[in-house]
């Protein structure tokens, strides 16, 4: 791995807003454009680029399946003759999960780097383009190795633990509101990377052995005020093993809601607690049905994870046949925020 034969970059095409445009009949926008046309777009590039279309679809209907397989074609890539880096253009709905999937399981040096768009491939000014261009440079790039997945957006560079879509419209619609970025990407071209955070080893476990067995049902419940234990009771009738709460604040619910939470947790289901709120860790500090009493009713914190990433760590790992105490063990190594 890195000898001068790893030439080129694999893109893998999934669709999102990066390859969509306006259809014909309807007027939507809807994902069309194959991955040779989103790199056509893009303009020549200096490297080979070995082009893989996987799905053409808004990620807001990805499945947990659609995200095991395009982690097993970012395996194929690698291991195929010459691949330097992969990059892959995604919705940016639900980058944050999948490329969260990738990041728990990317045991290599080689970069893999998530991009998309926000304006469409028939838009005016689409940023699509340049968008892919710099994640095509950044896959090349040898200071991008062992830092596990990366998302290159609008001219930042960002990992991908903590980080989430921030902004439904603007160009600039990622960001990791505890981390901030890693690097960026000039206008002209030119990289930086900042220093290297250390990373959590990635789960031991291959694609194929998870999907094999179908994966876990894990539903996120709001919480709000006023909220009782309908939504997280009917999770459970649905055949939820695994519950992440939106909690308010510090990681919070009320009194009815944490007794439902033991309750589930005594019958075997995991609960992780995660917040609604943009930043922070989550912490078991509240009594009366707050994060203390979720906390001390056996719900697991999420640290610094937000439900939609919350969500996937939790799905793999009982999809995995994790135990409760490796999930809460897993849960505080990989919320916590990375040493430099
Ligand atoms: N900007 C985008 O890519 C949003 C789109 N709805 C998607 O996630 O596929």
């Amino acid at each position: 791995m890195g000898s001068v034969t790893e030439d080129h970059v694999v893109l893998l095409a999934t669709g999102g807003t990066i390859a969509s445009r306006a259809d014909s009949v309807t007027g939507s926008t809807l994902a069309a454009d194959s991955g040779a046309s989103v790199l056509a777009a893009a303009g020549s590039s200096a490297v080979g680029i070995e082009v893989v279309d996987l799905m053409q679809k808004g990620s807001y209907l990805l499945t947990f399946e659609d995200m095991l397989g395009i982690r097993e074609a970012i395996q194929k890539a690698l291991a195929a003759r010459g691949t330097r880096g992969v990059v892959i253009t995604h919705g940016t709905d639900t980058m944050e999960e999948t490329a969260y999937l990738a990041d728990l399981l990317h045991d290599d040096p080689r970069p893999v780097v998530f991009t998309g768009a926000q304006r469409a491939a028939d838009h005016a000014d689409p940023d699509g383009p340049r968008n892919l261009r710099d994640a095509i440079d950044v896959a090349m790039a040898p200071e991008a190795r062992h830092r596990g997945a990366l998302i290159v957006f609008d001219g930042e560079i960002l990992s991908v633990p903590g980080t989430r879509k921030s902004e439904t419209s603007k160009a600039k619609a990622f960001s990791n509101p505890d981390l901030g970025r890693v690097g960026s990407v000039a206008e002209d071209g030119s990289i930086h990377f900042g220093p290297a955070r250390r990373r959590e080893a990635p789960l031991n476990s291959t694609g194929t052995g998870m999907s094999a067995h179908g994966p876990v049902r894990v539903d996120i419940i709001a919480i709000y005020p006023g909220a009782d234990a309908t939504l997280f009771r009917a999770a459970l009738a649905a055949g939820a093993r695994g519950i992440v709460l939106e909690a308010t604040g510090l990681g919070n619910a009320n009194a009815a809601l944490s007794e439902a939470v033991r309750t589930a947790i005594e019958d075997g289901v995991v609960v992780v607690t995660s917040t609604r709120v943009h930043a922070g860790p989550v912490r078991g500090i509240y009594g009366a049905g707050g994060g203390r009493t979720l906390e001390d009713a056996g719900a697991v914190p999420s640290g610094l994870l937000r439900p939609s990433q919350a969500r996937i760590l939790l799905q793999t790992l009982l999809t995995c046949g994790t135990s409760p105490q490796g999930v809460a063990h897993q849960f505080l190594q990989r919320g916590q925020p990375p040493s430099a």
